[in-house]
C-alpha cells in the first residue's frame, strides 16, 4: 500500500501551483501585440544606450501591466547582457528596480515620496535595510541619489500603483530630472509609472505629467476570447492533462469579463479555485459547478478584503452594525451605532470619535455600498432620522473575518446591546 495522508486528495488536478501565483512571470505575453510593440519602442533607447524615455502605463486591474513590465525588463536585461558579451569595450550598464507603492501606503491613505525613496534605497541595497523612520527627508534622498549614482549606466525605476504616491510628488518630479539637476552624474534614470486610476494622470501637476507621461501606454480590458487564450496557455502548464475542458475555460473567461472588467487575474483565480474545489470534492474533470463555487468563494473573499482595507474607524463602525445586526436590532439609529462603536473603539485601545465625527465615516460607508440607509420621518414630533443596516452585499461573517484579518483585538469583546440601546434612549428601561 502506498503512503496515505489526510492532506492527500483522491484526485490531483493542479500540476504546478506556482504558475498561479502573483510572482510568476508568464513565459509569453499573449494577445497584447499592439501594446507590447509600443512598450518595446519606449524601451529601445535603453538597449541602444541612449537616454531612457519615461513611461506611464494605465488600465484596469488584472490587464497585464505588471506582467508585461516584468517580462520586458527581463528580456531587456538579457538582451543587453548578450549584446555586452558580443561587444567588449562598449558595454552598457542596465539595472531596474521595482517598488509597489500600494504596499507602502496605509489603508485609505497614500505613501509619501519619503517612504518611496526608502523603499527604493532598500531595493537597491538588496537586503541592507534602512528603517522607515528616523531620517530627515533630505538624508533619505541623498542616500537614494548616492545609491543610484554608484550604479552607473541606465537605471529604470518602476513604480507600480504610482497613484498611491501622495500629494507631494517631489520624487516623481525629481527622479526623471536627477541628472539635469545634478543629483547624479554617472547614471541615467528612467521612470515607469503604473496605475489603474484614470483620474491620477489629470491630477498630476503639469510639470510632473509632462515628464512621467512622456510615453503613455493604455492597456485595454481583455475580451472573453482573449482571456480564454491566456488561461488556456496557463492551464496547459499548470494543470494535469484531461482535467479540464473548453467549457470550463470559457466560463472562467466569461465570468471575468462580466464581473471583473476583463481581468486576466480574475480568470486565472477562478480556474485555480475551481481546480481546488474539484480536488476537494474528489472528481475529475473540473465542472462548471466548480467554477460557480469558485466564484462564490472569491466574491466572499473580495468583500472581506475590502472591509479589511478600510481605516480602523470604519471597520469599528461596520463591526458595531454587524453586532447589532447579529442581535436582530437593525436597521438601527446613528445614536445606537455610536454607543456600540464607542465601546468597541475603547476595547481596541482607540480614541472613539464623537457622534458627529463618526457620522462622516458612516455616510461614507453607505456611499461605498457597505451599509444601507433608510430615511425615517416621524412627523413633527419625531423629526427625521436615518437608520442603517449592513447592505445585501455584506454579511456579519464577512465583517467578523475582516476584523480577524486586521488583527484588531475585538473577537471576544462582549456588547450588552440592551444596555447600549437603553443608554442611547432607544429602549424603554
Ligand atoms: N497577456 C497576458 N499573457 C499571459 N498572462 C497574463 C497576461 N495578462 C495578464 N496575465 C496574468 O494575469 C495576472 C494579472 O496580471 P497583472 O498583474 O500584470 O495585472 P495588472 O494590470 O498589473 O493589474 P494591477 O493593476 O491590479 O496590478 C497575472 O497572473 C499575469 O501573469
Amino acid at each position: 500500500m502506498g503512503s496515505s495522508s489526510i492532506f492527500e486528495d483522491d484526485v490531483e488536478i493542479i500540476r504546478n501551483a506556482d504558475l498561479f501565483t502573483e510572482e510568476h512571470t508568464p513565459a509569453e505575453i499573449l494577445c497584447r501585440d499592439d501594446v507590447m510593440q509600443d512598450y518595446v519602442n519606449a524601451l529601445k533607447p535603453v538597449y541602444k544606450g541612449r537616454p531612457p524615455r519615461n513611461a506611464f502605463l494605465y488600465g484596469d486591474t488584472g490587464v497585464g501591466k505588471t506582467a508585461a513590465t516584468k517580462y520586458l525588463l527581463q528580456e531587456l536585461d538579457a538582451d543587453i547582457d548578450s549584446r555586452n558579451d558580443d561587444s567588449p569595450g562598449d558595454e552598457r550598464g542596465f539595472t531596474y528596480v521595482r517598488v509597489n507603492c500600494q504596499n507602502l501606503a496605509p489603508a485609505d491613505g497614500t505613501a509619501s515620496s519619503y517612504q518611496v525613496a526608502i523603499a527604493l534605497v532598500n531595493e537597491l541595497r538588496d537586503g541592507e535595510t534602512v528603517s522607515s523612520t528616523g531620517y530627515a527627508a533630505r538624508e533619505v534622498y541623498e542616500m537614494l541619489y548616492d545609491e543610484l549614482d554608484d550604479i552607473g549606466g541606465t537605471v529604470l525605476i518602476v513604480l507600480d500603483e504610482v497613484d498611491r504616491v501622495g500629494e507631494s510628488d517631489t520624487l516623481l518630479y525629481d527622479l526623471p530630472r536627477a541628472r539635469d539637476i545634478g543629483y547624479v552624474e554617472n547614471t541615467r534614470i528612467g521612470l515607469i509609472g503604473i496605475s489603474n486610476d484614470y483620474t491620477f494622470r489629470s491630477n498630476l501637476s503639469p510639470k510632473v505629467r509632462d515628464t512621467l507621461c512622456e510615453t503613455e501606454i493604455k492597456f485595454p480590458a481583455y475580451t472573453a476570447a482573449e482571456l480564454e487564450e491566456i488561461i488556456e496557455a496557463r492551464a496547459e502548464r499548470a494543470l494535469h492533462p484531461d482535467t479540464y475542458g473548453k467549457e470550463v475555460l470559457s466560463l472562467c473567461a466569461a465570468l471575468a469579463v462580466r464581473n471583473s472588467s476583463g481581468s486576466a487575474r480574475r480568470a486565472m483565480d477562478l480556474l485555480k479555485q475551481a481546480a481546488e474545489h474539484a480536488e476537494n470534492e474528489g472528481h475529475v474533470p473540473i465542472e462548471p459547478d466548480d467554477v460557480y463555487a469558485a466564484k462564490e468563494e472569491l466574491d466572499y473573499g473580495d468583500m472581506v478584503e475590502s472591509v479589511a482595507d478600510q481605516d480602523q474607524h470604519k471597520q469599528l463602525i461596520l463591526l458595531a452594525v454587524a453586532r447589532l445586526d447579529a442581535d436582530g436590532r437593525t436597521p438601527v439609529r446613528t445614536k445606537a451605532i455610536h454607543a456600540a462603536y464607542r465601546r468597541l473603539a475603547q476595547a481596541a485601545g482607540d480614541d472613539p470619535l464623537s457622534q458627529r465625527g463618526m457620522y462622516n465615516h458612516l455616510t461614507r460607508l453607505d456611499m461605498l455600498g457597505f451599509l444601507h440607509s433608510y430615511q425615517n420621518n416621524e412627523g413633527l414630533r419625531g423629526g427625521q432620522y436615518n437608520t442603517y443596516e449592513l447592505s445585501e452585499a455584506l454579511t456579519v461573517a464577512q465583517v467578523r473575518d475582516a476584523i480577524a484579518e486586521s488583527e484588531l483585538p475585538l473577537e471576544d469583546v462582549s456588547l450588552d446591546i440592551d444596555r447600549i440601546l437603553r443608554d442611547a434612549g432607544l429602549l424603554e428601561s
